[in-house]
């Protein structure tokens, strides 16, 4: 087989030959299983696809998958045609690793380096996403882009209780991948950071290992590293009217390029497990408002019973705290504004000056103007939240995520036309 010939494969397809040619490859799944057991029959369209192309970017509305890898970059060549090319390569590149495939060669030219590093071959595409975002400092003076700055979009300001590190905050571009293999979407990140060398540098990464929220009926909720159930009332993919309110980006723009978009705004949230742990359970359910094993309000029974905040207890005493977690970030305490939380748990090991666990949530958001809605409710948290005892927001960011793409188009080509 020529090189041109092997550039040609998908994942999957290299999966089959490897198969075909005596053995079954290491990792296969389900699916790849059947088309070695069939490798004469077309292969069957795989059901781990997300579309890249769309009028909305994956990776917002699409069901939460497993595992995070969010990279924020800043760019280093003071050149707009290299951000320019960058840009295109990315959305090349994306569009091919969403699809399962690599990037480019991966056994090309021995005495060249591989165009794809190689490590997802015989991997599935995994539902991969990659959802890019553009950072209020782009819009400096370097590349002519001041005038193109949405109003809504800021660097997020100093809030109650944070303690931010700046070397893991901020940032001028962000990339966002989700998969549901961890393999897959560090190798996305990986082949973007490699193509995108000498124009940008990686400024911070995070991993998340498991999903902290759900945006559709289809997902169960998770749990996060408090034990909680998380995501139960959180704006769903399947109500298009608070998808239209609250998330996506309307008429109401300065910027035609962000209509249909979205702002993203990530925090790493540290959870102060040991603390937490040694918490008893009557008081763990009054900080957040809610039942730890079932999930429904203490007002309620099942998980998605309505709570009532204004509920009282024999002793005329609210049931949900004035201070519980829920009661707080509720519409009803926040003029009615909502977000679409789509975070993930995480975990770096273990914080060597202190010897306990650096874990916690990598609380990630989508909304229309970050202002009105994350900040006005982080506001409102910080200051009194029950929650604060036992948490620290440690990193900050805030991106704006244009709309998606047709085939052809590259990621920010309103943004720079
Ligand atoms: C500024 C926004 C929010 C931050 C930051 C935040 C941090 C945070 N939350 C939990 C755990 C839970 N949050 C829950 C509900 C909930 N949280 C927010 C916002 C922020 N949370 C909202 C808007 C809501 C929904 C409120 C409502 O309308 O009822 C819940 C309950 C289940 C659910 O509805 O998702 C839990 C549990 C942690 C651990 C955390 C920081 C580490
Ligand atoms: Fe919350």
């Amino acid at each position: 087989m020529t090189s041109a010939e092997r550039s040609g494969f998908s994942r999957r397809g290299l999966l089959i030959g490897a198969a075909g040619a005596g053995g079954v490859a290491v990792g296969a799944t389900a699916s790849g299983l059947f088309n070695a057991v069939n490798a004469d029959e077309p292969a069957p369209p795989p059901t781990d696809v997300v579309p890249f192309f769309g009028a909305q970017q994956a990776g917002v509305a699409t069901p939460v998958q497993d595992r995070l890898v969010f990279a924020s970059f800043d760019v280093v060549s003071d050149r707009r045609e290299d951000l320019v090319a960058m840009l295109k390569e990315w959305t090349s590149a994306a569009a091919k690793l969403t699809a399962g495939d690599p990037v480019g060669e991966v056994a090309g030219h021995p005495m060249a380096p591989p165009e794809d590093t190689g490590e997802a071959l015989g991997l599935p595409a995994a539902n991969l996403t990659l959802t890019v975002g553009f950072g209020p400092s782009l819009f400096d003076q370097r590349f002519g882009l001041e005038a193109k700055k949405p109003a809504v979009l800021h660097e997020i300001p100093a809030l109650p209780a944070d303690e931010l590190d700046l070397g893991r905050s901020h940032g001028d571009l962000c990339v966002q991948a989700c998969a549901d293999d961890a393999q897959v979407a560090f190798h996305a990140i990986r082949n973007l950071l490699r193509i995108g060398r000498g124009t940008v540098v990686m400024r911070w990464c995070q991993l998340g290992f498991g999903r902290s929220s759900t945006t559709t009926r289809s997902q169960s909720t998770p749990r996060n590293l408090m034990g909680f159930k998380d995501g139960t009332n959180n704006i769903l993919s399947e109500s298009p009217a608070d998808m239209d309110a609250f998330v996506w980006v309307g008429d109401e723009t300065d910027q035609q390029w962000m209509r249909g978009g979205t702002y993203v705004v990530s925090r790493r949230i540290r959870i102060l497990v040991e603390s937490w742990d040694r918490d008893r359970l009557e008081d763990q359910e009054a900080v957040i408002g809610r039942q730890k094993v079932g999930g429904g309000p203490l007002t309620g029974v099942r998980e998605r019973d309505v709570v009532d905040l204004a509920a009282k207890n024999k002793q005329g005493e609210l049931v949900v705290d004035t201070n519980a977690h829920i009661r707080l970030a509720a519409p009803a305490s926040n003029d009615g504004q909502k977000i679409l939380r789509r975070g993930f748990n995480f975990t770096d090991g273990m914080d060597p000056r202190t010897g306990q666990l650096d874990a916690g949530l990598f609380f990630i958001c989508f909304q229309k103007d970050p202002a009105k809605q994350f900040v006005a409710i982080q506001r409102r948290l910080g200051a009194t939240d029950l929650l604060n005892e036992y948490i620290k927001h440690v990193a900050s960011a805030v991106f704006a995520c244009p709309p998606g793409l047709r085939e052809g188009q590259w990621w920010g080509q309103d943004l720079f036309s």
